[in-house]
C-alpha cells in the first residue's frame, strides 16, 4: 500500500532562487537614488535584493491586505455594525544592529506604490522607550531596549487606538542623539491603510494582551549572533565619524577614541547589554513570526522561512 506523508510543519523553508520566483508580474518601483536614502548605516543592500526578497513580499502582503479587510468585514457584518477599515499592522522584529530599520523602510515604500494601499505608516518603538531620568530612577539606565525599559501600556494603548481607527494617534520622539526621548515632540498617525511597527520587542507576548496580539502580518530579521556582534562594532566605529562628531551627541566622547579603544567600548555595550537581549529576549519570538528573513555574513538576505499554519 502507498503512503502519502503529511507535511505537518508550520513552516515552509525557500531559499532565495525559489523566493525570487514567486514575484510575478510585481514591478520594481525604486530607483538606485531612493534606495540610498533608505540605507541605515553599515546595512549594505542593492535594487537586487529588493527585487529578489523585498518584491515578492510586497505582492504577499498586498493579497493578504485584501484578505484581511475581506475577514473584518464578515464581523462587523455578524455585528450589524458598520463596516469601517482598519489598518493592516505589521511587526518587525530582531537584533540592535541586523537591519531592522532598512527593512521597514523599503517594505514602505514599496507597500506604498500599490493603489489599494497607499497610505503607509512606520512607527519605531524606541520611541516608548522610558525617558532618561525615569530609567536612571529605577535603575535600568544598562537595560535600554529590554522589555522594562520601554512604557508597554503606552505602546499597547497606542496600537489599539490606530487599529480602532481613530482619526490621529500621537507616537512619542526618540532620539539617537541625545539618547532620551525627545521632550514635547510627536509622531502623528492618521488612519493609515498599513502601520508597520518597528522594534526590539515588538513579537513578545504576557499575560495579557501586548502588541503583537495586534499583528496581521510579523517579520523577524535574523542573523548570526558573531555577526551581528561585528556589525554592531563596526556601526560604532563608523558613528565616530558622523553621529558621534556632533556635538550635541550624548556620546560625543567616543568620537576621539582610536580603533582599538572603540572597539572595546562596542563590544563591552554589545556582551553586556544588546547580546543578553538577544538571547533572552529577542530571538526566542524567532518562531512566532509569519516570516523569517535569514541574512548572511554580507548583510544579504539567503533564505525565508514563511509560516503557512
Ligand atoms: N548611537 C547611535 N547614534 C546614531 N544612530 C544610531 C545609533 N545607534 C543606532 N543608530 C541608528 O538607529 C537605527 C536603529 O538601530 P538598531 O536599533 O540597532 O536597529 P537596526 O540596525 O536593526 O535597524 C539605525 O538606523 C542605526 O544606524
Ligand atoms: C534604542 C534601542 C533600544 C532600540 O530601540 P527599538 O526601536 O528597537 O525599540 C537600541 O538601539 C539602543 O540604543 N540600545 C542601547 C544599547 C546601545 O547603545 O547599543
Amino acid at each position: 500500500m502507498r503512503s502519502t506523508t503529511l507535511d505537518t510543519s508550520p513552516y515552509v523553508e525557500l531559499n532565495r532562487d525559489l523566493w525570487r520566483g514567486l514575484r510575478d508580474a510585481t514591478p520594481l518601483p525604486l530607483t538606485d537614488d531612493e534606495l540610498a536614502g533608505m540605507r541605515s548605516l553599515g546595512d549594505a543592500i542593492s535594487l537586487e535584493e529588493v527585487a529578489d526578497i523585498y518584491l515578492p513580499l510586497s505582492r504577499l502582503i498586498n493579497l493578504q491586505v485584501a484578505a484581511h479587510q475581506a475577514l473584518h468585514t464578515t464581523t462587523t457584518q455578524f455585528l450589524r455594525e458598520p463596516s469601517i477599515r482598519t489598518p493592516f499592522v505589521i511587526g518587525i522584529a530582531g537584533s540592535v544592529a541586523v537591519g531592522k530599520s532598512t527593512t521597514a523602510r523599503i517594505l514602505q515604500a514599496l507597500l506604498a506604490r500599490w493603489p489599494d494601499h497607499p497610505r503607509v505608516d512606520l512607527v519605531t518603538t524606541d520611541g516608548f522607550l522610558l525617558p532618561t531620568a525615569e530609567l536612571k530612577r529605577r535603575n535600568l539606565l544598562k537595560r535600554k531596549g529590554f522589555p522594562e525599559s520601554y512604557d508597554r501600556r503606552g505602546l499597547l494603548r497606542f496600537l489599539v487606538d490606530v487599529k480602532s481607527g481613530r482619526p490621529e494617534v500621537r507616537a512619542p520622539v526618540y532620539s539617537h542623539l541625545s539618547y532620551d526621548i525627545v521632550p514635547g515632540e510627536h509622531q502623528l498617525v492618521r488612519q493609515p491603510d498599513i502601520l508597520l511597527l518597528e522594534g526590539l520587542n515588538v513579537l513578545q507576548t504576557g499575560p495579557s494582551l501586548t502588541v503583537s496580539d495586534f499583528f496581521d502580518f510579523s517579520i523577524y530579521v535574523n542573523a548570526r549572533i558573531g555577526d551581528l556582534r561585528s556589525w554592531y562594532v563596526d556601526r560604532f566605529l563608523t558613528l565616530r565619524r558622523t553621529a558621534f562628531a556632533r556635538r550635541d551627541s550624548h556620546f560625543h566622547r567616543y568620537a576621539s577614541l582610536d580603533d582599538a579603544e572603540a572597539r572595546t567600548i562596542a563590544t563591552e555595550l554589545w556582551t553586556e547589554i544588546n547580546e543578553p537581549n538577544l538571547v533572552e529576549n529577542i530571538a526566542p519570538t524567532r518562531a512566532r513570526a509569519t516570516l523569517v528573513l535569514q541574512k548572511g555574513a554580507d548583510h544579504s538576505i539567503h533564505r525565508v522561512r514563511l509560516r503557512k499554519l
